[in-house]
């Protein structure tokens, strides 16, 4: 699991340690230098010899950049420092001008207090970077006031994002967090300069892992310097597949259908049955105990005792459904969690009234449910946490609106987290916002953010196969969620991961559709499982024997 910390938490944790003399910046510098040898190393074979520029904001990123500098001057490598502001870190000045780095500023007398650093211009900056093997991004830390780098910074970033970028193109290494992100919300209003790797010093950021400002930061390398943050709350956590492998329910020897989890599903109408062949199916997929799958009633309520009515009842959607996956049983009956909604179009009037009858039964058993698509305008105005709302920007946006509040999508895709965490609030409900990366609020706020899937994943019937895979989680969870509503929040990151997984299991490195992602569910499942998973059915299958 990658947690992450705010920087007032960050900040606090540094505090002791630099009130007691340990060298923090020198553990980043010598970490970050690793770092950077290691990439020059993979792309030219060799260090000595690279051309490397650092670019220097006014704080301590620019210190912990300038020292890195200092460390790989005296490996061999041309090492070039533009400072951006009327001043830069002095030590870090000092170390990177004695290993012989070269120093530019682009403020005139500027970086060094006056002592006569030549100046540069913003285009000559960006074409030196634009020649290097690495560009080391020291503009902005956690210091960071607003988004985007402002002033001669930002003038640059901007230069430094025109330039095309090509494969021959410099690798940009972020310090501690790309230069004008969000670094505790992860917005990205302003200059921001995309890396390719981001060093992020004693634990990670929250913006490192929040779209959209995540998608600046490459891959992220956490380096320890001896941050004591494990007493601290974490801000925003990304599951592994290891940590899904410990949420995921694994039967033993004793368990049978019932007791592994039935899921009832609500989705898709008689005319556009695709959403719940889908659902239904991955729900089937991602291993649990049955699904139930209700179609509408002839005239009025579904008789709960119509436990299982003929095929032919369930009428032209029971029978896709059925003629896809013949596992799936049709008709009422007890279930331990729901999915409501996917493909549900709220002009059917009969299937709208089947989707308000199992929400409010729901909601009053207090039952894990999924509530997408078609359910959310249904949606009660308060429930449990053991609801998960699982809303596209635009969905959100607008259930958002139906609750007061004047937000529109482009609003939700620059702030997800924001938005999310508003529509927990307003609804009590875990709230999954889909999208390139997946962010889910739930109890005791709790935050996960998930980019697991390739953007081929953004394809027609997508939602309705998560839906599925999560069902199929709370379904066979549903006594601990009942016991520990927190729980949730944690199921729908790990099926958001399986989802993900799927999506590259399906077809790597192309196009998928939505029925490859969920045949590819029972592979992903062993996969994740992996050999943690061994180990458990191992258990489970001693425990079974005595
Ligand atoms: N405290 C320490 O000893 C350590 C700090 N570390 C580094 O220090 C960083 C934090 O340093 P600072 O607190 O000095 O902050 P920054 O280095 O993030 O810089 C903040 C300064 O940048 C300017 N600034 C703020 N917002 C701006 C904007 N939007 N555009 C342009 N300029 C802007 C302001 O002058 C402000 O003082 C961390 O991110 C990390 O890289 C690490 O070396 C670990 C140890
Ligand atoms: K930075």
């Amino acid at each position: 699991m990658l947690l992450s910390w705010t920087s007032a938490v960050v900040r606090s944790a540094e505090e002791p340690l630099l009130a007691a003399g340990v060298p923090l910046m020198e553990r980043a510098a010598f970490a970050l230098h690793g770092q950077v040898l290691r990439v020059l190393r993979a792309r030219r074979g060799r260090v000595r010899g690279a051309r490397v520029v650092v670019l220097v904001g006014s704080g301590n990123n620019g210190g912990d950049a300038l020292h890195a500098g200092a460390l790989l001057a005296r490996r061999g490598v041309q090492v070039t420092a533009v400072t951006c502001a009327a001043r830069a870190h002095a030590g870090g000045l000092a170390a990177a001008r004695s290993a012989g780095a070269r120093v530019v500023s682009l403020v005139a007398g500027g970086g060094d207090g006056g002592r006569g650093v030549p100046t540069t211009t913003v285009e000559a900056a960006a074409g030196a970077a634009a020649g290097a093997d690495v560009v080391l991004d020291g503009l902005l830390g956690i210091g960071a006031s607003g988004t985007g780098a402002r002033g001669p910074a930002g003038a640059l970033v901007e230069a430094l994002r025109q330039t095309p970028r090509s494969p021959h193109g410099p690798v940009v290494v972020a310090v501690d967090v790309p230069s004008g992100i969000g670094v505790d919300d992860g917005t990205c209003g302003g200059a921001v300069l995309p890396a390719d790797l981001t060093v992020t010093f004693g634990g990670a950021k929250p913006g490192l892992l929040l779209p959209p400002a995540d998608a600046c930061a490459g891959d992220v390398v956490v380096v320890d310097i001896g941050l004591d943050l494990a007493a601290a709350r974490p801000a925003v956590a990304r599951l592994a597949p290891e940590d899904v492998a410990a949420l995921w329910p694994v039967p033993d020897r004793h368990s049978h259908k019932y007791a592994r989890g039935v899921l009832g599903v609500v989705a898709g109408t008689p005319r556009y049955p695709g959403a719940a062949v889908l659902c239904a199916g991955a729900a089937v997929l991602a291993g649990v105990g049955m699904v139930r799958f209700v179609p509408d009633a002839p005239t009025g309520r579904v008789d709960p005792g119509d436990e299982l009515p003929p095929h032919g009842d369930g009428g032209p959607l029971a029978a896709a459904v059925l003629a896809a996956r013949p596992e799936v049983v049709v008709g009422q009956g007890r279930v331990q969690a729901w999915v409501l909604g996917p493909g549900v179009d709220p002009h059917d009037h009969a299937r709208r009234r089947t989707l308000t009858d199992a929400l409010d039964a729901a909601v009053s058993d207090g039952l894990p449910a999924v509530v997408d698509a078609g359910a959310l305008d249904q949606l009660p105005p308060r429930v449990g946490p053991q609801v998960v709302l699982t809303p596209h920007a635009g969905e959100l946006a607008r259930l958002l609106r139906a609750r007061g509040e004047p937000v529109e999508r482009a609003q939700v895709e620059a702030e997800p987290l924001r938005h999310a965490r508003r529509a927990h609030e307003l609804t009590g409900a875990t709230v999954l916002l889909k999208g390139p990366t997946t962010v889910v609020v739930g109890a005791g706020g709790a935050v996960y953010a998930q980019a697991d899937g390739p953007a081929w994943l953004a394809t027609a019937g997508s939602g309705d196969v998560l839906a599925g895979i999560l069902g199929a989680l709370l379904a066979g969870r549903s006594q601990e969620v009942a016991d520990d509503p927190g729980l949730v929040a944690a199921l729908a990151a790990a099926a958001a991961l399986v989802h993900g997984r799927a999506a590259h299991l399906a077809n790597p490195g192309g196009p998928v559709t939505a029925s490859a992602v969920a045949e590819a569910l029972p592979a992903t499942v062993a996969a994740v499982l992996g050999a943690n998973g061994g180990a458990r059915a191992a258990v489970a299958e001693r425990r079974g024997r005595r």
